[in-house]
């Protein structure tokens, strides 16, 4: 379990920047084992091709999206899944202590990007019914080299000027362990193609409706 040094620092990075980074948020230990249980589910064929709008064409659909995903049930979950479900509600409560966010639901889904697949650039939440605040990843790739590519492109709205040649980014690898949370209706954001299969999961805290 991340001690509160770990929650304290991403809340103040959250406070200061709209997004936080943190290497080792959760252990080595439990992050090779959620590996294991999504590659399994990948296996079983329990990962479906990720939904982008409605009515699409699954050919178009998988230009702009190439991840499969597997919902998290809340009331049928592994022993990694309860671990991992834990820690984010301990950080979720922390970050309403700190913060103030109201943050209520969580929903979390495993996702994998096979070789060559990406999320093109989008935002979380879009419309005003969206009640998303807080979008939260966690990778669980081990080894991974920056020239398998795979990053997180996240663009900087507090940085941008008026000049689209100039955008400022910030590219984030997807190594095991690694939790990035940002502001969802903030951030746009990418996730770039790579070499391997790219193994995450992408979760998001709610305020109450
Ligand atoms: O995997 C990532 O780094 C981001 C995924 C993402 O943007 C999403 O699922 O909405
Ligand atoms: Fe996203």
């Amino acid at each position: 379990m991340p001690n509160s040094d770990y929650f304290k620092s991403t809340a103040l990075a959250l406070q200061r920047d709209g997004y936080a980074v943190v290497p080792d948020f959760i252990t080595p230990m439990l992050a090779t084992e959620l590996a294991r249980e999504c590659n399994a589910q990948n296996l079983a064929s329990l990962l479906t091709p990720a939904h982008v709008g409605h009515g699409m064409q699954r050919q178009h659909a998988e230009l702009i999206r190439g991840d499969h995903t597997n919902w998290f049930n809340p009331l049928a979950m592994s022993v990694v899944q309860t671990a991992f479900w834990d820690q984010m509600q301990a950080l979720r409560r922390s970050l309403n202590q700190r913060l103030l966010l109201g943050l209520d639901a969580f929903e979390t889904h495993y996702a994998l990007y096979p070789p060559g697949s990406r999320y093109r650039r989008h935002r979380d939440r879009f419309r005003d019914d969206d009640l998303r605040v807080l979008s939260m990843v966690c990778y669980l790739n081990d080894d991974w080299l920056e020239s398998e590519g795979g990053a997180l492109r996240l663009y900087l709205p507090a940085l941008q000027t008026d000049a689209p040649e100039t955008e400022i980014f910030r590219d984030i690898f997807p190594h095991s362990g690694t939790l990035v949370v940002f502001l969802s209706a903030e951030f746009e954001h990418e996730v770039l193609p790579a070499t391997r299969n790219r193994l995450s999961i992408a979760g998001w805290f709610s305020r109450r409706a």
